[in-house]
């Protein structure tokens, strides 16, 4: 028996557009609660939300049986980190702030197991080899093991030709936010600057014929960025769509003598 069928890595490979929500809450309870709206894929930000090795493992045990694919960002390329990730089940993983092709190769080599890479053994442990119960899960593990890097500074854009040259690397990520920063537009990733940088990247992942990824709340900006080449298209944010809810139900029954609440 192998490991597990990675099916977003096949869809991403066959060039398919696949949709995704970003969930910070870090919570298993309200991740199996965005399982119901069966997103392609959902993302366990181990970068901005409050999350640790544990809950992590927890919402990928409510989700790993689920009808979407789970994704794991990781904080930074630390490979002790992308080892645990691997252990706990996670097979698609997100290395952000990426700079250069070497940074993205060192990554991509903590993926894999020796000789091909420097990810270390410890399958009898972990979740990923459903404990020990498939044999075959460290000569099967690799080919199913899908790694997305984050390019997310102007460095980042400069090394990308280099860093779409890397083979085994399933796809590149745009992030807007940080880009937008360190392009002199600090929380303004809708600058016309950025987001033409941004779609001109997509362009040039797309075209390179590995998968293309983006993250944006703005329907327009998505369906731009979709033509533009995208195929891991992050449309949401969980911890943004409950507050903005949560808000607007309050401030509908809020009565104009309590407004300054
Ligand atoms: O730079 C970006 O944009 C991303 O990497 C996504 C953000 O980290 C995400 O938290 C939304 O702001």
């Amino acid at each position: 028996m192998p490991a597990p069928v990675n099916r977003l890595k096949q869809r991403l490979a066959a060039g398919e557009t696949t949709h995704g929500l970003w969930l910070g809450l870090a919570d298993p309870y309200l991740a199996e609660i965005a399982a119901t709206a069966r997103f392609d894929w959902l993302l366990l930000d181990g970068e901005h939300a409050p999350n640790d090795i544990r809950s992590l493992s927890a919402q990928i045990g409510v989700l790993q049986n689920g009808p979407s694919d789970i994704v794991l960002r990781l904080p930074d390329d630390n490979p002790a980190k992308i080892k645990q990730a691997l252990d706990i089940g996670a097979q698609t993983l997100l290395v952000p702030m990426i700079e250069s092709a070497a940074q993205a190769q060192r990554a991509l080599a903590a993926c894999h197991y020796p000789p091909n890479g420097l990810r270390g053994v410890g399958s009898a442990l972990a979740r990923a080899s459903r404990f020990a119960e498939i044999p075959d899960y460290l000569n099967t593990a690799d080919a199913q093991i899908c790694l997305i890097v984050q390019v997310e500074s102007r460095a980042g854009l400069a090394a990308l030709d280099d860093i779409l040259q890397i083979e085994g690397l399933d796809a590149v990520f745009i992030g807007p936010s940080d880009l937008a920063a360190d392009m002199g537009h600090l929380g303004n990733p809708g600058h016309p600057q950025v987001r033409q940088a941004v779609l001109e990247a997509l362009e040039r992942i797309n075209r390179s014929g590995k998968a293309a990824g983006v993250l944006s709340t703005d329907p327009e900006f998505i369906q731009a960025c979709t033509q533009a080449g995208a195929r891991f298209v992050g449309v949401g944010i969980d911890v943004t769509v409950f507050a903005h809810a949560l808000r607007q139900l309050a401030a509908r029954y809020r009565n104009s003598a309590e407004s300054t609440r």
